[in-house]
């Protein structure tokens, strides 16, 4: 039973605001339970907290003041309060920092908001026109039904006047109504898809596990088009047949909408929507409707799993694999990881979905610790793509031209077939440097140690570290010499430019995650290609993840090698996952697909793998290299970034660590730095990097927070501390 506290008894309460402890207040009039939203007073000021428990009673009894008053919220659950414990525990991070994801609803404790809405009234217009014989007629077919004065309008094709006018007289009546409404529960009746038999055992196994109750992961590994989608809508249905809610996280906001809808189709209703792009209105009421348990179903990004379930059955983590689950920001914590962490806590079941699983999960897996499960052909006649490669050394290639002549010509018999062609690149803008030939220079960065990089569809200079950007300018920076900047290499645009002068009569569509304003038009694109509106499809990263183009037949990597070099441990793997997710858009329906992959180094080991396309093997390679290595997911890491507007500063403080590293050789654990960064300055400030390596069961993050607790934070001096870092930036 949920604790409750008299009138005047000690609470310890937990606040948003920057503090290492909570803080004692007597409990208001009426008294209040633990887990409370409450306001109290701090200083001056009036701030949100939680009833965290009973008060520490270590502070002057005479001067603990009181709880200012309990919001109008539901309560947060006993196991959010472990929940939020114990993420911050392991990705040590103040407690209230946590406290301010799972508090990310405007206007938390208001009462609730009305706004006005209009059904059919009784009274009859003094004066009958076309236009308001529309609305009272719409109005009529749709019952007792109310809308929104905007709704009202549309349907009825009239001005918001007619209907102002019409409620003047009776005649359409307006009413307050709150504004945050449930969302409609699904319909689980609707029959799905008729599933494969390896469909349908996956969906049963899943099925099974949520009926058995309590936690367990899945790792759900299905080859691309294979149908892991369908699969875990059933798995969904199951969790809310069962009384449960169901969160589904997808890794990229622009897949969202597309998902939405198929929802929609399958259940009858739209789900709950959370993420960056969602209004402030719709934000309080998912979290409200999530809370009081009036959504069944929510999708999201990765900030969902701080809403406030109530009975949360089921976390689904499509494409598992994604880097941008790994928060890089504030709260450095990976979505992944903490949704099996929540559904541990609350005894709910997590599949995790991918073809082309991260490392750690296929670890685990392999292990036991996951059960595992696998889909290995596509859905229907549909076959996986066959894997080429172009080896460069051997094409003649023109200065500026990136598609290589056996590329083109593959191009060139798919359009002629009517077929699609989607050539990949990785990169966004025009050109990722830009150099002036008067004098030499490149255009950097003036706050970033990083080139900026032309937007030619945009006319501007984006820097793709801190956002900054500037209209393209005709003379250099450095020399002023007029007209001489020229681009230098190539980047999604050009690409598209390229393509053009090859292919003057293709229908081209460039996909890339800036020029874009909203999902929706987004989606729109998506659909356009989807119908077969464009026969190129130029595009980055956006493009390899979940999307079904029926015609497309055929892909062009314009440069496998990309992501194979720098200083990331993991670039072997993830140009692996890479590759396989772009290629596998290709030959998702009848017609089957070819991927074409332009390489210097046709020899290297990835690349040899990628064409192989064994993948088991390709795992258990880089497993074995892993374990060798003692790096994730056999060792762990964490990496510590100190920043600062003065070098010396960040400079004097990596080397202090590194000589007080104490408390992390009492566990065995290694430190390597400082560094500067490979981004030696984002933003004005420099950048300094150590590296920690410790055994897998080593008590990594105590002697971490012991360690760098020794550090003096001075003048603008910063530290963070990456637990189980994905960037090594
Ligand atoms: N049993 C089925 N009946 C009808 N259509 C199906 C069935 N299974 C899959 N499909 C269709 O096949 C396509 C691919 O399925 P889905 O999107 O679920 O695959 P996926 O494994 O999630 O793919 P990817 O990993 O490439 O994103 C979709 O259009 C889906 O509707
Ligand atoms: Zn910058």
């Amino acid at each position: 039973m949920t604790e409750f506290f008299d009138e005047g008894t000690l609470v310890a309460v937990l606040t948003t605001q920057p503090l290492d402890r909570t803080l004692d207040y007597r409990a208001p009039e009426g008294g209040c339970f633990a887990g409370a939203f409450v306001e109290v007073p701090l200083g001056p000021r009036k701030v949100l907290g939680v009833v965290w428990g009973p008060g520490a009673g270590d502070y002057d009894a005479s001067k603990v003041r009181s709880v200012i008053r309990v919001l109008d919220a539901p309560a947060m659950r006993e196991e959010m309060q472990a929940f939020l414990s114990r993420a911050a525990d392991y990705t040590l991070t103040p407690l209230p920092a946590m406290l301010r994801l799972a508090t990310r609803s405007p206007g938390l404790g208001d009462p609730p908001s009305m706004r006005k809405v209009y059904r059919l009234g009784h009274g009859t217009p003094d004066r009958v026109t076309a236009a308001r014989t529309r609305v009272v007629e719409t109005l009529t077919e749709y019952g007792g039904l109310a809308f929104t004065l905007k709704e009202v309008a549309e349907m009825a094709g009239v001005s918001t006047s007619v209907v102002k006018g019409l409620v003047a007289q009776g005649v359409v009546a307006e009413e307050d109504s709150p504004r945050d409404t449930p969302f409609a529960p699904l319909d689980l009746d609707r029959a799905g898809h008729t599933l494969t038999e390896d469909q349908a055992a996956a969906a049963q196994a899943l099925a099974d596990g949520i009926g058995a109750g309590g936690y367990g992961t899945t790792l759900l590994q299905g080859v691309t088009g294979s149908g892991k989608t369908e699969v875990y809508l059933e798995a969904v249905a199951a969790a809310v047949r069962a009384g449960g809610q169901a969160l589904v996280l997808l890794p990229e906001i622009a897949l969202t909408e597309q998902f939405l809808t198929r929802i929609d189709e399958r259940f009858g209703a739209k789900p709950a929507e959370w993420h960056s792009g969602v209004t402030m209105t719709e934000r309080r009421r998912v979290w409200r409707m999530v809370a009081e348990g009036q959504a069944q179903v929510v999708v999201g990004a990765r900030s969902a799993l701080f809403l406030p379930y109530q009975r949360l059955g089921l976390i689904v983590v499509d494409e598992e694999h994604d880097t941008s689950y790994k928060q890089e920001d504030g709260v450095l914590y990976n979505a992944r990881d903490m949704a099996v962490l929540r559904a541990s806590i609350c005894g709910a079941r997590v599949v995790l979905a991918s073809a082309t699983p991260s490392l750690e999960s296929w670890a685990n897996a392999q292990d036991g610790k996951y059960a595992h499960l696998k889909l290995t052909s596509r859905f229907g006649d549909a076959v996986l793509p066959e894997m080429r490669a172009i080896d460069m050394r051997g094409e003649r290639m023109e200065a500026g031209r990136w598609v290589s002549p056996a590329l083109k010509a593959a191009v060139a018999e798919r359009l002629e077939r009517g077929e699609q062609a989607l050539l990949f690149i990785n990169r966004r803008g025009y050109a990722p440097v830009t150099l002036c030939r008067a004098c030499g220079q490149q255009i950097g960065c003036d706050h970033c140690d990083a080139r900026m990089v032309e937007h030619r569809f945009l006319k501007r200079l984006m820097c793709h570290q801190c956002g900054e950007s500037r209209p393209m300018p005709d003379a250099c920076p450095h020399c002023e010499a007029e007209g001489r900047l020229s681009a230098v290499g190539p980047g999604v645009e050009r690409l598209t430019e390229e393509a053009a002068a090859l292919f003057p009569e293709a229908r081209i569509a460039t996909l890339s995650s800036d020029l874009f304003g909203s999902a929706r038009a987004l989606k729109a694109e998506i659909e356009m290609i989807a119908d077969g509106g464009a026969d190129i499809i130029v595009g980055t990263q956006l493009v390899a993840k979940g999307h079904n183009f029926p015609k497309l037949t055929l892909v062009g990597v314009i440069d496998a090698d990309l992501s194979l070099h720098g200083s990331d441990p993991r670039a072997a793997e993830r140009t692996f996952q890479l590759m396989q997710q772009v290629a596998g858009r290709a030959g998702r329906s009848e017609a089957p697909g070819v991927a074409m992959l332009q390489t210097y180094q046709p020899e290297h080991a990835v690349i040899r793998a990628i064409l192989g396309g064994d993948q088991e093997a390709f795992w258990a390679a880089e497993a074995d290299e892993r374990r060798a290595a003692a790096v994730p997911p056999y060792g762990r890491l964490a990496g510590i970034i100190l920043s600062s507007t003065e070098l010396a500063e960040a400079h004097d403080a990596g080397a202090f660590l590194a000589r007080n590293d104490m408390p992390l050789r009492r566990i065995g654990a290694q430190v390597f730095g400082p560094a500067p960064a490979p981004i030696a300055r984002v933003r004005g400030r420099h950048r300094i990097r150590l590296l920690v390596k410790a055994e897998k069961r080593a008590p990594l993050q105590p002697a971490l927070a012991q360690w760098v607790a020794q550090l003096r934070l001075r003048g603008s001096l910063r530290v963070a501390v990456d637990v189980d870092p994905q960037s090594f930036l």
